[in-house]
């Protein structure tokens, strides 16, 4: 099992980058000391916007060496659990909205040998998770709708947030705790008070390319000033 990092951990989304330089954005990531890479797949029927698929995951993981997490906002995400994994991903993320056997599929990927998350969309009630966290190693609650980035942080969520915290408390085993959407300099604060461990960063992340790690450095103070605080 994973521990728990002591320190937040600071994800950047992918949705933002060039797409015609992926190698490279990843690589700047990398460099800028981000600790993982999350790939935003996006199937035009769970959310209306199409993203990339694992050939192009797999191409930039031959060049990069920080961990990857695949989102999967897709309709069925069962049929290429698979591919997910061979593509390199560490950690592999579906929504408790698409998967009708959630249990089952939480330990397929368990069989994969990679991590297994959950993601619960806004409107979902953290209950889609309380029975089967003894096969999750990452809850990501979501403070948009997901489909786009560049949307306005839910601070409503913070409440699920907190809910989320305790629930993992409970479970006494690694769990992370990851919030995505809408996460900067005026949200991260929020979240890391209401529980969260592990940051997911778009739009406020490649706003400031050219200063990427002393952005990263002042998230990752923000979030740890609030996570002692709590
Ligand atoms: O899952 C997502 C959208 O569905 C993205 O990961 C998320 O929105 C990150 O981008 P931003 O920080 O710009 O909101
Ligand atoms: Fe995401």
């Amino acid at each position: 099992m994973q521990p728990i990092p002591s320190r937040p951990r600071l994800v950047a989304s992918i949705l933002p980058a060039d797409f015609a330089r992926l190698g490279e954005e990843c690589r700047a990531l990398q460099d800028a000391g981000i600790d993982r890479i999350q790939w935003d797949v996006m199937d035009g029927a769970f959310v209306p916007n199409l993203t990339v698929g694992p050939d192009v995951i797999a191409s930039v993981r031959r060049v990069v060496d920080v961990e990857f997490e695949a989102h999967l906002m897709v309709q069925r995400p069962e049929p290429l659990l698979e591919r997910w994994v061979e593509a390199g991903c560490e950690i592999v993320i579906v929504h408790a909205e698409t998967c009708v056997h959630l249990h089952r599929t939480l330990a397929r990927l368990r069989e994969l040998g990679v991590r297994a998350g959950v993601a619960l969309n806004p409107a979902t009630p953290l209950s889609a998770v309380a029975h089967v966290l003894d096969l999750v190693d990452l809850v990501l609650v979501m403070t948009v709708n997901p489909g786009f980035g560049g949307q306005a942080y839910l601070s409503t969520m913070e409440s699920k947030i907190a809910e989320a915290a305790a629930l993992i408390g409970r479970a006494g085993r690694a769990i992370e705790l990851e919030v995505d959407g809408g996460i900067g300099p005026d949200s991260i604060a929020g979240a890391a008070r209401a529980g969260a461990n592990t940051f997911c960063i778009g739009s406020a992340l490649f706003r400031s390319r050219d200063a990427m790690s002393q952005e990263l450095a002042r998230l990752r103070q923000l979030a740890t000033a609030s996570e002692d605080a709590a």
